[in-house]
């Protein structure tokens, strides 16, 4: 079994909470509430500039070419063809993309962006890659199934959403990037194994928690917003 699939099945009880989650089972039934979706695009959109500056420290703690290349093309990636699914969910409410951008983080995007950033600044290049692999890897999953299990048409409302992210594209961002930490895995520590584990773990549970929060509407307590009695 290699580290990864190790990663995989000790994580499994996440993964299953990720595709049980009434968000993720909206997108499949095509019905989410159009507030959640915002919510979502809001946190998101962030999220995906935060993805790419890490990538960028990933890249400027890369050994050679071959590496270098792959996080080049995946800021790329993110650039130009992540906006897609963002799309679909935005002419899905009938929002315009550009006002959801700029938003303030909700706690839990807040979180798992400050998780990713910690690993980037503090730890090893295999530390980065352990907190940025849920990401592609959940998402793929998550395309899978909903494939699998609703089996939508090009009639569907999220049916870009679904097949963008079941499609080959994705499986190879998780499968190059599963190599390279299988790969960067042979010649550690256990203690580092250990760092690479928590954060890869972490990563899986806020992937859990940044779907509660769109469902949620997760917000800041604030004096106006909390009333505890
Ligand atoms: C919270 C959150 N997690 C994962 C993704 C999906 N995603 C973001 S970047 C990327 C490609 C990696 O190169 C993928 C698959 C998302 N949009 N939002």
């Amino acid at each position: 079994m290699t580290f990864t699939d190790q990663l995989r099945k000790e994580n499994d009880d996440i993964f299953q909470m990720i595709f049980n989650h009434p968000f993720v089972e909206g997108i499949g039934r095509g019905d989410i509430d159009k507030k959640a979706i915002e919510h979502y695009i809001k946190a998101d959109f962030e999220y995906l500039n935060a993805f790419m500056k890490i990538y960028g420290i990933a890249l400027a703690k890369s050994t050679n070419r071959t590496d270098i290349a792959y996080f080049h093309d995946k800021i790329n990636f993110i650039l130009n063809d992540e906006i897609h699914p963002h799309h679909n969910f935005c002419d899905y409410i009938g929002v315009g993309y550009e006002e959801l951008q700029g938003h303030p983080l909700p706690p839990t995007a807040d979180h798992y962006i400050k998780h990713m950033m910690y690993h980037a600044q503090l730890g090893s290049l295999g530390e980065i890659v352990g907190a940025l692999l849920p990401c592609p890897w959940t998402y793929l999953e998550i395309g899978k199934e909903l494939i699998q299990t609703y089996r939508p048409t090009e009639e569907h409302p999220f049916y870009p959403w679904i097949s963008f992210y079941a499609d080959s594209r994705v499986e190879k961002t998780t499968n190059d990037m599963r190599n390279l930490l299988d790969q960067y895995a042979t010649h550690i520590s256990p203690e580092e194994k250990l760092r690479i584990k928590d954060a890869f773990r972490k990563s899986c549970q806020l992937e859990l928690k940044f779907w509660e929060m769109a469902y949620t509407l997760e917000e800041w307590p604030s004096q106006e917003k909390v009333n505890f009695t």
